[in-house]
């Protein structure tokens, strides 16, 4: 699946100008708020009148103002879930998710209602459902009809923190076990860590970058979403395992195991994520012992960006990852916390928050 947008859109203050190549794979579409997200999926999905250019999904032209292409908005296959998705309040869930499949498969609605786990609702009507279960009946609903893309706007947005983390990995799953390519708004650079592979970022209605999300999503991203006070967090992706009597470890590389808090309903060998917000990482430029952080990591300074309010953000390369930490820019400079400093971090098993 590949990507390749040249568009412009004239908006109320500016215009909408993205011309970018993409993967499409998982890419999280980040910037403020009214920097031409929403307006962007719109164009993709073909909602909006006035877009010129070109959009090319997967080798497919949607739109080709230069020739007069412009593919109505039934026939785009585009799974577009709009920010407050509505279902109908007088359809069961499973009439919510038939709903518009007509042309797809039929097996589509089975395969979505299994991977989101709808099985036990499908009777119930909207009203019964919570915010998390509405959401994944949005999803399910627009992944039935068999989509090229999915266009999600903000699907965790209206979810409190805990809804949110039992939606998230549905989202995963969409991802890794049904692979259907997504974009997706958020305005949340731990969910877009765990969710994207690439990002693209608007600012003003222009593209402030866009590519690989280990590259778009540093630490120079949080001035430019500027949201109000969001922790900026350290995701990690591995294998659980208990070596010895020690407790509970994940595996995230070859070179990098973390202690994470023993919970014995996890079992060995499964994968799991787990969250580490920047400000929780004790950074040290000599060998830390005697610490009662379980988690001491040796690595090597990349980067280090002003995060504002004077405080700074340093990447740190432990064993192929890459950290943020944040510390006081004075820090910095007493430390000496320059690019290429050999440097150790310590993280308590405590901080690291699991996601799934
Ligand atoms: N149909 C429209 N015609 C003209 N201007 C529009 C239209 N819809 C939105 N705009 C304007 O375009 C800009 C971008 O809006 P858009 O909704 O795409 O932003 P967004 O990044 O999705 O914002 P948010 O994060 O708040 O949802 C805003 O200034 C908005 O007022």
């Amino acid at each position: 699946m590949s990507l390749s947008l040249a568009i412009r859109l004239p908006l109320a203050r500016f215009t909408l100008e993205v011309e970018t190549r993409l993967e499409g794979a998982s890419v999280a579409v980040m910037g403020r708020s009214g920097s031409g997200k929403t307006s962007l999926l719109e164009v993709l999905a073909g909602l909006r009148r006035g877009a010129r250019g070109r959009v090319e999904v997967g080798g497919r032209v949607l739109l080709d103002s230069a020739v007069g292409v412009d593919v109505p908005p039934e026939a785009r296959r585009m799974g577009y879930v709009p920010q407050d998705a509505l279902l109908f309040p007088h359809l069961t869930v499973e009439r919510n998710v038939r709903y518009g499949v007509r042309g797809a498969k039929p097996s589509r609605v089975d395969e979505a209602v299994a991977l989101l786990e709808l099985g036990p609702l499908l009777s119930r009507y909207p009203a019964t459902l919570s915010g998390g279960e509405k959401q994944r009946v949005a999803l399910a609903r627009a992944l039935a009809t068999d989509p090229a893309l999915l266009l999600l706007d903000e699907p965790l947005a209206a979810l409190d923190v805990a809804l949110k983390e039992r939606v998230l990995p549905y989202l995963l799953r969409v991802r890794d076990e049904a692979k259907v390519p997504m974009l997706y708004v958020t305005h949340q650079l731990g969910e877009a860590r765990v969710l994207a592979r690439e990002a693209l970022l608007l600012d003003e209605g222009r593209v402030r970058a866009a590519g690989p999300a280990s590259e778009v999503l540093g630490p120079a991203v949080r001035g430019l979403l500027a949201e109000e006070g969001e922790v900026e967090e350290n995701i990690l992706e591995g294998v659980l395992e208990r070596p010895g009597a020690g407790g509970l470890r994940l595996r995230v590389t070859e070179g990098l195991s973390l202690w994470v808090p023993d919970a014995p309903e996890l079992a060995v060998g499964t994968r799991a994520a787990y969250a580490v917000p920047s400000e929780d990482i004790l950074l040290s430029t000599g060998p830390l012992t005697g610490v009662s952080a379980r988690n001491v990591l040796a690595g090597t300074v990349v980067r280090v960006e002003s995060a504002g309010a004077g405080e700074d953000a340093a990447t740190v390369d432990v064993a192929g990852v890459r950290w943020v930490v944040r510390l006081t820019a004075a820090s910095v400079r007493e430390l000496g916390v320059v690019p290429g400093a050999r440097v150790y971090l310590a993280v308590k098993s405590a901080a690291c928050r699991r996601l799934r």
